[in-house]
């Protein structure tokens, strides 16, 4: 009883006439039958992105609302892969007869349960008050539109804005409008202002906003605004790699979903986890890559499959096929200065091992009704579950609107459930019959959030609004918000409406009202078109010249003889790569064993292969074992830096995807430069 933060009988909307004792841990909150068959319910808080208050549209009603958004694991019948869904509980607060007293007690939960999401400290002696929550956090949100499929700006309106309405966070959108906008973007931006940003896109917007943070002055600060990763490419390694670590499902899954659950979790928890960057030397340049430095085979595939975009993720399976059909060997030298100690193909093989374990594990894990009583079993799951959110916080409680339906007002089968659904889903349209319609007048129209989308530049106002009308029933037919209270879910009055947005308008400052996200970044009256004056040494590919980031101590300069302690192998090589995050694309797990912050990549070559081997080697790193394999020629070692010579006069040389400057290469890992919004990997 100690450990229990808050406690009431409630009851569970739409069923008003159940009570439950409901109460709230640092943990999870749990609701239990108080009369009649014994049932119990518990949420994880790890699973949950937000908590809203709401008031019945009906005028008599008297009693308040909370509602809790819940994405818990469950198993797929068919395929018993594990996904997230949504799940959202709204609980009746009516303790008195009067609304006022009910709404003050409905607060208190959704301040303890934000309270707690964000990391803060409270206790079952804490008073409740709305000055302990957070600032609101703010993002800054860069869509690529001709990224992967061009969709999206779609994916962005239809499936990410609502998640982050739930957490409450208010973002503004740039719409990128030519390659190398997200660069100067970032070049130029006031990093102070924002909690984070994120790409909706591919790798390579990622690579651009980046290169554009190590492109300031103040790289050493400005680098450390934690990136944010919704997949909208046709490549997205980063973002597959960062659910992986977590061990959050994703390519079995839905991957927008998950890897909106995980932005939402880590910018509400204020959790974001360090990332290596490597700093890659050519003859002209320096750029910084975070993905992988690739000559030979797997470059190839990638510039060579460019015109199969429009198959997606499949246009790397056509272009494994051709280059296989046409296998190349490309003649030079390759030198690295290995990580002392550590056994690169022997770390990844158990790395390896373990993941299977854990894979079988999962697979082998009942379905979720056959839970009910088993609770040893349960405590096997929740030991399966990514680390807790343990850090505190400075992020917090959000002024954006969001009112969303309880569409399934409570319930679909839980993955901790011991219990069947209290409510096999809930038509919502039917309950709002017993409430007053309420006009949404002050809701921005569809065609101007289109406009605005159009525009590149949209709010969150703009987008929900019309998110709701398309696909679900809008919460405002059953619910009220509470307008007066802090953090208004819903801005039905024209004070919160969003403004059109006009390039001069850039007021974007932390302030705790909605008006905040009323502004969208202005652009235009940052200078993109000039580079600062010279000083510097290396000029990067854009032949703008580069000054900033950190010193590449363990590189002598190009050209000159390498120090003692280096290796180097001379033949002719199919395939070489610097790998700096486990996957190279959605489905192809090339580096199983590597970590954000590990400090170091593991550099993997194959020398002399014949087609056949080849393969091998690929259905492998698809398949997260590489280091199975154990041919003459091929190898897998851990680097903290590496330099490579091609004799060839002609070839290609990718960073993270982009193409870089062909000839003689050195790289060096720097340790944990970047950030990104995500919690601690999973240990192995
Ligand atoms: N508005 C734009 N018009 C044209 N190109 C753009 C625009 N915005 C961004 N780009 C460029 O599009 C390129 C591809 O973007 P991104 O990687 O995000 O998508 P992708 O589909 O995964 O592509 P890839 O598979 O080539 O990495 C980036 O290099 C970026 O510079």
């Amino acid at each position: 009883m100690s450990d229990v933060i808050l406690q009431d009988d409630l009851t569970v909307f739409p069923h008003n006439k159940t009570a439950y004792r409901v109460q709230l841990t640092r943990g999870y909150l749990q609701y239990a039958r108080t009369q009649g068959k014994p049932r119990e319910r518990r949420v994880l808080l790890s699973d949950v992105v937000g908590c809203h208050c709401l008031r019945g549209r009906h005028a008599s009603d008297s009693a308040a609302y909370f509602c809790i958004y819940a994405y818990p694991l469950r198993k797929k019948v068919i395929s018993g892969d594990w996904t997230r869904h949504r799940v959202c509980t709204t609980f009746r607060v009516r303790t008195t007869d009067d609304h006022a007293e009910n709404h003050t007690r409905a607060e208190q939960w959704r301040i303890a349960i934000k309270c707690l999401l964000a990391g803060q400290s409270i206790g079952p002696q804490t008073d409740l008050e709305a000055s302990l929550l957070p600032p609101s956090p703010r993002l800054l949100i860069l869509i690529n539109p001709f990224g992967g499929q061009g969709k999206a700006q779609q994916i962005f309106r239809e499936r990410v804005v609502s998640m982050l309405g739930e957490a409450d966070i208010s973002f503004n959108m740039v719409v990128t409008e030519r390659s190398g906008h997200a660069h100067d973007l970032m070049r130029d931006l006031d990093v102070s202002e924002w909690n984070g940003v994120v790409v909706v896109s591919g790798d390579g917007l990622i690579y651009e906003v980046i290169n554009g943070l190590m492109d300031r002055p103040d790289w050493e600060e400005a680098i450390k605004m934690p990136i944010g990763l919704i997949p909208g490419g046709t490549g997205n390694a980063l973002c597959c790699s960062v659910n992986y670590l977590l061990d959050e499902p994703f390519e079995s899954a839905d991957q927008v979903l998950h890897s909106t659950f995980v932005l939402c979790k880590s910018v509400v928890s204020g959790s974001s986890y360090p990332m290596d960057l490597v700093s890659v030397q050519t003859q002209s340049s320096r750029i910084f890559s975070f993905l992988h430095i690739s000559w030979g085979f797997i470059s190839d595939i990638d510039i060579g499959s460019e015109k199969y975009r429009y198959l997606g993720d499949a246009r790397f399976i056509v272009g494994l096929m051709q280059r296989l059909f046409d296998l190349r060997k490309y003649p030079g030298h390759v030198s690295y200065l290995p990580v002392k100690g550590v056994d690169g193909r022997a770390l990844v093989h158990q790395i390896t091992e373990k993941r299977k374990q854990r894979e079988k594990l999962k697979q082998s894990l009942p379905h979720p009704r056959s839970l009910s009583k088993q609770n040893g079993e349960r405590e096997d799951l929740r030991s399966m579950r990514p680390a807790q959110f343990t850090r505190s916080v400075s992020m917090m409680e959000g002024s954006l609107p969001r009112n969303l339906p309880p569409r399934s007002a409570s319930v679909s089968q839980s993955f901790y459930s011991n219990m069947e659904p209290l409510t096999p889903g809930v038509d919502a349209a039917k309950e709002a019959a017993l409430f007053n319609e309420q006009t949404d007048s002050g809701v921005p129209t569809s065609e101007r959030m289109e406009e605005n989308m159009a525009n590149g530049h949209a709010t969150v106002d703009d987008i929900q609004a019309s998110d709701w009308t398309e696909d679900e029933t809008p919460a405002s037919e059953v619910f009220s918000p509470y307008v007066d209270s802090p953090n208004a879910l819903v801005s039905n009055t024209n004070s919160h409406r969003p403004q059109q947005h006009n390039h001069s308008n850039n007021s974007a400052t932390n302030s705790q009202s909605g008006d905040s996200m009323d502004s969208a970044i202005d652009v235009s009256a940052m200078d993109l078109s000039t580079d600062s004056p010279t000083q510097a040494t290396l000029p990067n590919p854009d032949g703008q010249t580069r000054r900033h980031g950190p010193a590449d101590t363990l590189l002598p300069p190009l050209g000159h003889p390498l120090p003692d302690g280096w290796v180097t192998i001379e033949g002719n090589f199919n395939l070489v790569m610097g790998l700096n995050v486990p996957h190279i694309s959605t489905g192809f797990n090339m580096s199983p064993a590597s970590n954000l912050d590990d400090g170091m990549m593991f550099l993997m070559y194959a020398m002399n292969t014949t087609r056949s081997e080849m393969s091998n080697i690929s259905l492998k790193a698809s398949q997260g074992r590489i280091g199975e394999v154990d041919q003459p020629g091929t190898d897998v070692v851990a680097v903290h830096a590496f330099r490579l010579e091609p004799r060839a006069e002609k070839g290609l040389i990718t960073a993270d995807g982009e193409v870089i400057e062909y000839g003689p290469l050195q790289a060096q890992v720097h340790h944990a430069l970047a950030r990104v919004l995500m919690w601690k990997p999973i240990e192995m």
